[in-house]
């Protein structure tokens, strides 16, 4: 025997895409090159089919068990660089995810498939509207006695003024004939079109970056001076260029012969701004990374990435993933974002991971926000990030002044104004008259107004105002939102719809009322009031459409959007000079949420909505309507307080202890029987408790179980419970021994009812 082959066998660890807390070994037979390079992809044989999977590195062969060999290495050069193998190893480990999975989601699913699929053609029909009616009088005028052409129309105009055929019908509920006789009206008409997939590739330019300011300097100059590894907390208040920080320190470290760099931003849609100013600076250098990509083209970007044919990578969460070598910065912009969690194995936090990845490449890190998160606050506070601060807003202009509207007062005013059998204001309680009155003026003034409601749809929801019932999802405990266009009740959490019923289910009577109000009911009362507003709505029913909220922000930009009316998704960057009001509808929706949160995020929403009026030289002012006057996150954000907030926060996160004090690991168990799933998230409670005993480990507690705060999702019943500590390190060993070991799911009985048990480590959200 030639060699000495025979005596020490040549084996590999690969990790494979499997739900399993292990790697599997291989030997890599004689005529494949010896050591098989780390993170290259290898076609290997498991479960009697061929898989793709990625090489860990050398294995060694278990006693007494035969090996399977590899069939080939795919790769020539590793697909996965070695920091991001790091990454990826440090994310299954502190997330208590399976190797194989995390590995799986950082690689374009072609290079995961053992053959290539052919590419579909990327035509569709579409309708697009070529007869622009702005304003409610002129749609009123042209409907009016056509009343499924004006749904069809509202729904068009609110996607930017085109949508696909398909969708259009599904959502506005009708018939072709509509669109037909629209077509005939020559308000519509419908085209075969190639399917947009980068409308980043062709858009106009944007003027040159301006001259940094003085703090903007000092912040670019300390960034440039830090070490590897260094992460910075880039805290600017809305307006302050932070922007313009980033690009000149991507301009500087791109300088660098062979140097890369990775920019996070919460959602490509919702900054197409924000991405546009780095396309303008740095050109097709940029690959903009975004879930509208085709397999294909995601392809394309990955491997102009790999290859060095482009050195920055701009994208959503996962764009930390690109196949850069050589990352000399990585930037997270909006770091507070809860976006950046991911909700499915890996629940990978990208900010945190980002510092991971910055770490093993030797990087800089950037952290920007307004309003940083507390995890980053706290970082800087224990000097384990370098605080930086833009204190005032670029180019002259200055934070607006915030006006609170308390609406408990306005309600009892107009009631104690009304005559005593006088018709029901629907005005009443959801547009005050100062709100009314400022919205006006812009009017007058040609100038832009920015109105914030965080809840989609037209009433909260449906209640018998006999017997109190309120209809409810059949899937999901929650309950089913009031639409108008189209109507319908919808579930927000599985989509399931029903038709508005006229009589109460419960008890008979005609008497079912819509409670509460959404961004549709708005929009409706707006539009009566100002007849002659152009009025954009910008949720998630208007921007179902690819690239909606692209066109719904570019309408904004060329000033052809008088109002342009909301959910959070408006509170995002947005800088459009001629917005001079920001009214927030009510401030309260996420107050009361049973969440450790709720607080924190209804600050970051207020002031970062907040933010986007008196970017320009006209100035701006900001009108907040709340019922809740002395909530701290509503207090401070009346004076753009972020230093006074987190000190309160701070202290409110200490007893009971949250983060960023503790670290937490919301174990959620989920099936579709409610009793097996309480028995086990109970069970599952007391097997760690007894762990936590029997090793006389101190330090951890155990908050629960009890019933997730929405305790039925898509016909899964949940309970969860906390485990808590200021360990990190025990945590990343309890929360593995959790999700590998917890007897969930194993006997027969768990197995018919899917019961599930999942590990959120630092959630985001713990409803
Ligand atoms: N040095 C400067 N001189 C003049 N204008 C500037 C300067 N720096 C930035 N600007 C302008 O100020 C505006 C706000 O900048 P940018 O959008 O980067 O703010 P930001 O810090 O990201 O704010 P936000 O957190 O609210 O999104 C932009 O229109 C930008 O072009
Ligand atoms: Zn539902």
């Amino acid at each position: 025997m030639p060699g000495t082959d025979s005596d020490t066998p040549r084996c590999i660890e690969v990790a494979l895409a499997v739900p399993l807390f292990r790697t599997f070994t291989y030997t890599v037979p004689a005529g494949i090159a010896w050591p098989v390079a780390v993170g290259s992809r290898v076609l290997v044989p498991f479960r009697n089919r061929a898989e793709i999977g990625i090489c860990l590195g050398p294995g060694t062969a278990p006693e007494g068990v035969r090996l399977k060999p590899i069939v080939s290495v795919v790769d020539s050069e590793p697909s996965l660089p070695g920091p991001l193998i790091d990454t990826a190893q440090w994310i299954a480990d502190w997330y208590a995810a399976p190797i194989g999975l995390t590995l799986r989601g950082m690689l374009p699913t072609l290079l995961l498939q053992t053959k290539t699929p052919t590419p579909r053609a990327k035509t569709q029909r579409v309708v697009r509207v070529v007869q622009e009616l702005p304003s409610l009088l002129q749609r009123e005028q042209t409907f009016a006695r056509a009343r499924q052409q004006r749904v069809v129309y509202d729904l068009l105009e609110a996607q930017g003024g085109v949508a696909p055929v398909d969708a259009l019908l599904v959502q506005a509920n009708c018939t072709a004939g509509v669109i037909v006789a629209m077509v005939k009206r020559g308000i519509v008409e419908v085209k075969q079109e190639v399917v947009e997939r980068d409308p980043f590739a062709n858009r106009a330019g944007v003027a040159p970056p301006p001259e940094p300011s003085a703090s903007q300097r000092a912040a670019i100059a300390a960034i440039l001076a830090g070490d590897p590894g260094q992460v910075f907390l880039l805290h600017g208040i809305t307006g302050s260029g932070k922007t313009l920080v980033y690009i000149e320190v991507l301009r500087a470290v791109l300088q660098q012969p062979g140097r890369t760099a990775i920019v996070l931003v919460p959602e490509i849609a919702l900054t197409s701004q924000t991405v546009d100013r780095f396309r303008g600076a740095f050109g097709d250098s940029v690959a903009v990374l975004h879930s509208a990509l085709s397999d294909g083209e995601r392809l394309d970007a990955w491997q102009s990435l790999r290859r060095g044919e482009r050195r920055i990578a701009v994208g959503a969460r996962s764009a930390l993933f690109a196949p850069l070598e050589r990352v000399g910065v990585v930037i997270v912009d909006e770091e507070h974002e809860g976006s950046y969690k991911q909700a499915e194995t890996p629940r990978y936090h990208a900010r945190e991971a980002a510092i991971v990845r910055a770490r093993a490449e030797g990087a800089l890190v950037v952290l920007g926000s307004a309003t940083p998160s507390l995890e980053s606050w706290e970082r800087a506070n224990r000097g384990q990030a370098t605080r930086l601060t833009l204190p005032d807003r670029a180019g002259g202009a200055s934070l607006p002044p915030v006006q609170l509207v308390d609406m408990r007062a306005v309600t009892k005013i107009e009631r104690a104004g009304r005559a005593p059998h006088a018709p029901y204001d629907p005005m009443l309680g959801v547009l005050s008259p100062a709100l009314l009155k400022a919205i006006e003026s812009r009017m007058v003034r040609g100038e832009q107004t920015l109105l914030l409601l965080n809840r989609r749809g037209y009433a909260a929801y449906l209640q018998c105002h006999a017997c109190g019932d309120v209809q409810v999802c059949p899937h999901c405990s929650i309950s089913l939102t009031y639409h108008r266009v189209p109507e319908a009740l919808i579930c927000h959490y599985c989509q399931y719809q029903a038709v508005v019923p006229t009589h109460c289910a419960h008890c008979g009577t005609e008497s079912i009322r819509r409670r509460g109000m959404g961004t549709q009911q708005v929009e409706r009362l707006v539009a009566e009031r100002f007849p002659e507003a152009r009025i954009a709505r910008m949720d998630v029913d208007t921007t179902s459409g690819k690239w909606a909220h692209t066109q719904i922000l570019d309408r904004v930009g060329r000033g052809e959007v008088d109002i342009l009316l909301g959910t959070q998704m408006i509170a995002k960057g947005l800088d459009f000079p001629n917005v001079t009001l920001v009214g927030v509808v009510d401030a309260d929706t996420g107050l009361n949420l049973p969440d450790f949160r709720a607080s924190e995020r209804t600050f970051q929403l207020l002031s970062q909505v907040a933010g986007r009026a008196g970017r320009g030289p006209k100035g701006g002012e900001v009108i907040v309507q709340t019922r809740m006057p002395d909530a701290h996150a509503v207090r401070h954000a009346l004076t753009h307080d972020y230093l006074g907030f987190v000190q309160e926060e701070l202290e409110a996160r200490q007893v009971p202890a949250y983060p960023p004090f503790v670290g937490i690991a919301n174990v959620v168990v989920s099936g579709t029987h409610q009793h097996l799933v309480a028995e086990a998230a109970i069970a599952a409670a007391v097997w760690v408790r007894a762990l936590l005993e029997r090793h006389a480990i101190a330090g951890v507690s155990i908050v629960g179980p009890a019933p997730c705060p929405i305790d039925r999702i898509k016909d899964r019943w949940r309970w969860h419970f906390l485990v808590k500590t200021a360990q990190p390190r025990l945590l990343t060993r309890l929360a593995r021994y959790v999700a590998e070991r917890a007897p969930v799911g194993t006997d027969a009985a768990h197995r018919t009812a899917d019961v599930r048990l999942v590990v959120d480590r630092d959630p985001v959200s713990l409803l």
